[in-house]
């Protein structure tokens, strides 16, 4: 497992393609011939991405290259495993799928064909997932008798639900597109080869948004709707009183009542 317990580096940057275009940073999960199987190279690759995101990415995108998201765990490095190396081998998934979920600005996944097992848990970790029509969800580990490790029994249900969830892996039911999106699994589906278009639209206009609003949504949005409400009303007012008195939320302010700014538009 080499330095799997730190997630620092171990990772095959090679299998994986970065670019920046301004301030998005796109990840390409980069095994096409093993439909974007995730090994340990790939995941500590990830992690080490995560771990040092340049200060001027605004917006991450994660997607496959190939026809694929992922086919989830690469299951020729699947062996035997004591419960101890099991455990090991499982949080290590869960610190880098953490970085992601926990990373200080929004994660996009941009889904097409197959979001299996483990490919499907790193989806979940994003806070935005875009779908073509050729995506397809599912979790075949009760095929294979083994049992989801990379946080998908914390995350899956939160999108979708317990009973949709058993239903998958109790049943080996795949779920389409279409199905995934009116679930809440993908907040977005768009035409076939646009998921990526998408995306990189959705990113720039984030990256436009206040960045402080941005780590509010990301860090306190979370908390608070899991917390008893009154704690929530007490951290939303805490948060609300923080971001208006930045200096870029009267910035922005201003500029809209000078009329120096777009207005709110329907779609
Ligand atoms: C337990 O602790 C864990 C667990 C986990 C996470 C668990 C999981 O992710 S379980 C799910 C594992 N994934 C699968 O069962 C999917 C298997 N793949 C397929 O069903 C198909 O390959 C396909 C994805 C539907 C694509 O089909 P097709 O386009 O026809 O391509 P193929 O010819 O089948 O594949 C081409 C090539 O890729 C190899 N490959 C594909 N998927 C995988 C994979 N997941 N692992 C390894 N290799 C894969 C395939 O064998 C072919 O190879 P060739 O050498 O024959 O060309 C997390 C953490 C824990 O601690």
């Amino acid at each position: 497992m080499g330095n799997a317990d730190t997630a620092t580096p171990a990772g095959d940057p090679s299998l994986l393609q970065i670019e920046q275009q301004g301030a998005v940073l796109t990840i390409g999960l980069n095994r096409p011939a093993k439909r974007n199987a995730l090994n340990d190279g790939i995941i500590l690759a990830i992690g080490d991405c995560f771990a040092g995101l340049p200060d001027d990415v605004r917006v991450v995108v994660i997607h496959g290259l190939g026809d694929n998201f992922s086919s989830g765990l690469d299951l020729s490095e699947l062996r035997e495993r004591d419960a101890t190396e099991g455990l090991v081998h499982s949080q290590m998934w869960h610190r880098v799928f953490d970085r992601i979920q926990y990373c200080r600005v929004p994660v996009i996944a941009a889904l097409k064909g197959a979001v299996i097992g483990g490919g499907l848990e790193l989806a979940c970790a994003a806070h935005i997932r875009v779908a073509e029509p050729s995506a397809y969800f599912a979790l075949p580990e009760g095929q294979r008798g083994i049992f989801v490790g990379g946080g998908g029994s914390v995350r899956l249900p939160r999108l979708i639900g317990v009973a949709r969830m058993m239903d998958m892996m109790l049943t080996g039911r795949v779920y389409s597109a279409t199905e995934g999106s009116s679930y809440g699994f993908a907040q977005y589906l768009v035409e076939a080869g646009a998921s990526m278009t998408k995306a990189m639209e959705l990113a720039g206009k984030i990256a436009s948004n206040a960045p402080l609003t941005n780590f509010a949504v990301l860090q306190a949005l979370p908390m608070i709707a899991e917390a008893n409400p009154q704690t929530g009303l007490l951290m939303e007012s805490l948060m609300a009183t923080v971001a208006q008195s930045d200096q870029e939320a009267k910035r922005r302010i201003r500029a809209f009542l000078d009329h120096k700014t777009a207005k709110v538009k329907p779609t």
